[in-house]
């Protein structure tokens, strides 16, 4: 299996993906240097991808999100790993310092005593290859893991925001690529949608989530991201508990079609049941 990922080697992503790896017979990891690359590999270069989708602090991870709208992917398992960061610089007193654009706002806090430019990366190996590379002083916010391989003047330790910090990831095939996903007896499952809003009125919003609430369908996440058509006007990204083939799920996606488009991105074990 040809697992892609967010790389060079050394990310979150990384450990993601061979910890959903190690549930395969055979697998090799391929890495892309920025997140909308790594699903664009599917499915010529990679069977699958691991992504990230949701930092407990930081929220949605925005172009994954955003790539779901544009291509029809499949969401066949998720997994959550913990995320803990370090400062590494080669000065006491950098003038900078590179942290990949969701890290950065996971160690706020210690960021903002250092009040110097942040520079985004678009992974937390490429802020550490950064670093290694700059001549002047600088610093660099990295996976705790990266300090067993390097050493380095300054370490700031464990600076992450909250202490319980962790990333949930997705793993994502093409719709050709994925089985149609059978429901197991005795697994709880999580669906993900996306409403595609093409008729912006008063009350879109609230007539879709009262077809939830009719249904009881339990929705465990929503998120409006612009279109970037119109201010105003926005796509929906939605978790819910269940299976699409559950008949409150198939009944309130059947209503809510009616009046807008909507997109199964797939039905998956929920990790936090088990
Ligand atoms: O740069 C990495 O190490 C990643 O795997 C990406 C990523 C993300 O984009 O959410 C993964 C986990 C952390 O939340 C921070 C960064």
């Amino acid at each position: 299996m040809r697992i892609a990922t967010l790389g060079p080697a050394g990310t979150f992503s990384e450990l993601a993906a061979c910890e959903y790896g190690r549930q395969l017979q055979h697998y090799t990891l391929h890495f892309y240097p920025a997140l909308a690359r790594v699903l664009k590999a599917l499915p010529d270069e990679a069977d699958c991808a691991v992504v990230p989708i949701e930092n407990i602090v930081e929220g949605v991870v925005s172009p994954v999100i955003d790539s779901f709208v544009k291509r029809p992917l499949e969401i066949t398992a998720e997994l959550t790993i913990p995320v803990r960061f370090s400062l590494v610089a080669n000065h006491v007193a950098p003038e900078k310092i590179y942290a990949q654009f969701v890290a950065q706002g996971q160690c706020s806090e210690c960021l903002s005593r250092y009040d110097v430019p942040i520079m985004n990366t678009a992974s937390n190996s490429e802020a550490l290859r950064l670093l290694q590379q700059s001549r002047e002083p600088a610093a660099a916010v990295v996976p705790e893991h990266s300090l067993r391989e390097h050493s380095f003047a300054h370490v700031e330790s464990n600076i992450t925001d909250y202490a319980h910090n962790e990333t949930r990831f997705v793993v994502v095939r093409t719709k050709q690529q994925a089985e149609p996903s059978a429901r197991r007896s005795g697994v709880a499952y999580k669906t993900s949608l996306l409403i595609i809003d093409d008729t912006d009125h008063p009350g879109l919003l609230v007539e879709h989530l009262q077809v939830f609430a009719a249904y009881r369908v339990n929705l465990t996440s929503l998120v409006s991201r612009p279109t970037g058509q119109k201010f105003g006007h926005y796509h929906f990204y939605i978790e819910c508990e269940g299976h699409v083939a559950d008949s409150a799920i198939a009944a309130a996606l059947t209503l809510i079609k009616l009046r807008n488009k909507v997109m199964v991105l797939g039905s998956y074990p929920d990790s936090s049941a088990t």
